[in-house]
């Protein structure tokens, strides 16, 4: 694994320099986060036969502080939201054996002061399920040059008789995701998957009530937050939302009508955070007139804060320098990190330290392997006590919940 060395901000910044933004303390509703490094939701393919397992304490463990929020991987509300084999081995909550699997891997996370959301989903038609899967429209994923090897299964429209049924899923799963000791629920209506599915004119082209406007087509994704909500308490809900990505197929017109609709509707129902994925990086001339190129992230998350009153995290390409950027100037109160924190499971610490940051593997991403790739990435050699040095020492070994150097 190679070193990522990354600008002039990373050299040699010792522990006494002046605050640093993301380092700084944040409370989010009843949560006090004492730092703005979130772990993205990460789909890691190690949950089989969508069972969370026992290696899911030590990776989780590893990424926690005390104080520090985590979000635990798209987790499947039923047994027909899974990807199957083109998205394997994802966990599940749907059952009492998976409640029982989260329990100490939730409990793992606790013990070293972390907050720990957990992300549900339902994939939709990004699956390869016999049985064709569900989705807004009849369409099937389009081929593209990223993902002509998956074998999606052509969907059918979900009937507007039917949509009552997949609200329960998500009820029950946050209902067993707070019975599994979790602090809150992430519904995930981002990326490509069922409910962006709806929100996405250029996939919903249904003429019933939930589609047409942005205002139908986001009908689906909402009555699912309330009922979450519902549920859990708005102040335990959270929602994630990528309005400008075309992943899966899943594009829209106007994303930021999309956006600055569901901030307001989020907003307005006392949602506690919302995730906002930034739009792709973009190409831009590097400085100094080298001719060469820098890649940089568009920024077009201000209308959403405007209009969502609650925690905005945002995330995408962001590195130390941009994370600090987004919190110091009031651009967002948290800032997620999925591929960097991947690979350095003390992330928060190394950017306190302004140290160098592992190089993420990807293709361990999705690999099943329960340590390669997963929680072999190794940490800081030094295990300075600044409240941020999460232990490399496993999560069964620190049974004791014992906190200090977490
Ligand atoms: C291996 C991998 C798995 C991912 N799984 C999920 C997921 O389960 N849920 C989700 O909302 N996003 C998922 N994402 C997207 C990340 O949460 C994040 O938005 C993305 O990696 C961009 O942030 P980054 O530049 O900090 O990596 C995944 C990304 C990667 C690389």
């Amino acid at each position: 694994m190679g070193v990522f060395q990354k600008g002039e901000d990373q050299k040699g910044e010792s522990a006494n320099m002046k605050p640093i933004p993301l380092l700084s303390s944040y409370d989010m509703g009843k949560f006090n986060l004492s730092h703005r490094v979130v772990l993205a939701p990460l789909t890691r393919s190690r949950s089989y036969d969508n069972l969370p397992q026992s290696h899911a304490m030590e990776y989780y463990s590893q990424r926690a502080t005390k104080g520090g929020l985590l979000i635990a991987e798209a987790t499947g509300v039923s047994s027909d939201a899974q990807g199957m084999s083109v998205i394997p081995h994802t966990p599940g909550i749907w059952t009492k054996e998976q409640v029982e699997a989260w329990k100490p891997i939730v409990d793992a996370v606790h013990a070293k002061g972390g907050i720990f959301f957990c992300q549900i989903w339902h994939v939709g038609r990004a699956s390869d399920m016999e049985e064709r899967p569900i989705s807004s429209t009849d369409k099937p994923i389009e081929k593209t040059e990223e993902n002509y090897f998956l074998g999606f299964s052509t969907p059918r429209s979900l009937t507007v008789e039917e949509i009552p049924d997949v609200i329960k899923h998500f009820t029950l799963a946050a209902k067993n995701a707070l019975e599994a000791g979790f602090d809150g629920v992430e519904v995930h209506a981002a990326n490509g998957f069922l409910l962006d599915q709806f929100m996405k004119d250029g996939v919903n082209a249904r003429a019933d009530e939930y589609g047409g406007g942005v205002a139908g087509r986001c009908r689906f994704a909402l009555e699912v937050v309330d009922a979450v909500a519902a549920e859990a308490g708005a102040g335990r809900t959270g929602v994630r939302l990528s309005p400008y990505s075309r992943c899966l197929d899943c594009a829209d017109s106007d994303p930021d009508a999309l956006a600055a609709h569901m901030a307001r509707e989020l907003g307005s129902r006392g949602v506690l955070y919302c995730n906002v994925v930034e739009p792709e990086m973009v190409a831009t001339p590097a400085e100094g007139g080298s001719g060469g190129e820098t890649m940089r992230i568009p920024h077009r998350l201000r209308a959403v804060r405007e209009a969502f009153a609650g925690t905005l995290m945002v995330g995408g390409g962001y590195d130390r320098e941009e994370g600090n950027w987004a919190v110091a100037g009031g651009y967002a109160d948290l800032v997620v990190y999925g591929r960097l924190f991947l690979a350095n499971p003390d992330l928060p610490r190394r950017f306190r330290l302004g140290a160098p940051l592992n190089g993420y593997d990807r293709a361990t991403f999705y690999t099943a392997d329960p340590v390669a790739g997963y929680t072999d990435y190794p940490f800081l050699d030094d295990d300075g006590d600044d409240g941020l040095a999460a232990s490399a020492a496993s999560a069964s070994s620190n049974k004791s919940g014992d906190q200090d150097g977490v």
